[in-house]
């Protein structure tokens, strides 16, 4: 954010508010385990800015959530809504927990106790939680339900807006599964249109194979392009000839990881990097591109599915060795350009058809892509420069309109 800050005339008071959120909620819950016994667990909520919106962004259950993590991931919300100009500001929260480890029942507990203890500081006026990182649709209506339960007693279908990311009969969005991976699809789909690439037979590899990774990986297949490699934590999967996207999903869904497929040889993790291809999708955790990494890449593109892939360091190579970034404040932001969709949809009891949210979403995402790439051009940097400078300067103006209250 520095660095894109140097291109802009920021205020000081603003350069200061972006440095920190604005709100750390830590809440320590216990929770009745199927055993009888009780457990205590963390849950952090961070609100890093609400000056375009209402606080916005996903819940993460994963064993290496941590207050900064999470504090880190609450900044690239705020500067993601500006960038596609959805009105809200940015948030983050989690539970450091492995989701694998609990029964659905037990989920369902410390899914609905944290929302209870989150009480008043979330609302879908004030702070709007959504799916990331090992949460869904299901734990999303159940946190909804706790919240109406809790705060609405007679009208229980007011205020569904309070999270995104529900299942379609509970309130949800059609496309908003699958609106991650569309949103990166429609990057990937511009920048092939700016460099003169077919998509079809163009070889890709994914890295997670979850939300984003699965749906990205499925859509490009439809438009011709060739998956030649996977990784998750169950270990790294390749085929030079093509692995069935929507076939690994499957026996994702199933085997909860992609060693194992059939259709595609295990390779070492290691191995997974060295891999032959034009586009390489990181859809997990952060940090997993370092300058190692990306000295051995072989891709002309990293679109970041995954948020804070790429350390400093490997981004550092990559412009080195001329490998463009896809972001991921614009290549991932198609979830919440569709959560925008579904908290509209709630408040105007509507429910739009696929067709309409699909078109909307490429319009804002083109939008996007068109100003990231023309500052990029214009001043001669990079993605990532750009496209936290277009946000940045959105949210300057706003501050230096609107004032401080004192
Ligand atoms: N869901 C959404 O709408 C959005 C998500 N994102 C970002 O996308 C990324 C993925 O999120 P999402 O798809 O929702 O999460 P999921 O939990 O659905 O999937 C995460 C995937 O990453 C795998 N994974 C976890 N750790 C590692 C690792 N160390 N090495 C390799 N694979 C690993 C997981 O495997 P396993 O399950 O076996 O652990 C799983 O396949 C995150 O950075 C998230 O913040 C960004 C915007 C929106
Ligand atoms: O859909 C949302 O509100 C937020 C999704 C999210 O957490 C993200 O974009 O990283």
């Amino acid at each position: 954010m520095q660095k894109a800050m140097e291109h802009l005339d920021v205020a000081p008071h603003v350069r200061a508010i972006l440095a920190e959120p604005r709100n750390e909620l830590i809440v320590n819950f216990p929770v009745r385990m199927d055993n009888g016994e009780y457990k205590l667990f963390t849950g952090y909520r961070i609100q890093h800015n609400n000056m375009l919106g209402p606080y916005k962004g996903g819940l993460r259950f994963h064993p290496e959530v941590t207050l900064e993590e999470v504090k880190a991931l609450a900044s690239v919300m705020t500067v993601k809504c500006a960038l596609v100009q959805v009105p809200f500001g940015g948030a983050k929260g989690g539970i450091s927990m492995s989701p694998g480890d609990y029964s659905r029942d037990e989920l369902e507990r410390i899914s609905r106790r944290f929302v209870h203890d989150l009480g008043n500081n979330i609302g879908p006026e004030y702070d709007i939680p959504a799916p990331d990182v090992g949460t869904n649709s299901q734990i999303m209506v159940w946190m909804m339900d706790t919240y109406l339960n809790t705060h609405s007693r007679k009208d229980k279908n007011a205020h569904k807006g309070v999270v995104t990311g529900k299942t379609l009969s509970s309130g949800g969005s059609r496309g908003r599964s699958k609106a991650t991976g569309q949103g990166a699809v429609y990057c990937i789909q511009e920048w092939a249109s700016e460099h003169n690439v077919r998509l079809e037979g163009c070889r890709y590899i994914v890295q997670g194979f979850g939300n984003v990774g699965s749906k990205t990986a499925i859509l490009l297949e439809k438009l011709g392009a060739k998956l030649v490699g996977v990784q998750d934590h169950t270990g790294s999967i390749a085929f030079a000839d093509g692995i069935s996207a929507s076939g690994l999903a499957e026996y994702v869904a199933e085997h909860r990881g992609v060693a194992g497929f059939a259709g595609a040889q295990p390779i070492d993790n290691d191995a997974f990097w060295d891999l032959d291809c034009e586009i390489c999708i990181p859809a997990a955790l952060e940090a997993q591109i370092n300058s190692a990494v990306a000295r051995r890449l072989r891709c002309k593109l990293v679109v970041e599915g995954a948020n804070g892939p790429t350390t400093l360091g490997g981004e550092a190579v990559l412009q080195e060795r001329g490998v463009e970034v896809i972001p991921d404040l614009m290549a991932n932001a198609g979830g919440v350009v569709v959560s925008y969709f579904e908290w509209l949809q709630n408040k105007r009891t509507e429910s739009w058809p696929l067709e309409k949210v699909d078109a909307r979403l490429g319009q804002m995402m083109r939008q996007a892509y068109k100003e990231m790439r023309t500052f990029a051009i214009e001043r001669g940097v990079d993605n990532r420069t750009a496209a936290l400078a277009v946000a940045i300067q959105r949210i300057n103006q706003v501050y230096l309109e609107r004032g401080i209250f004192p």
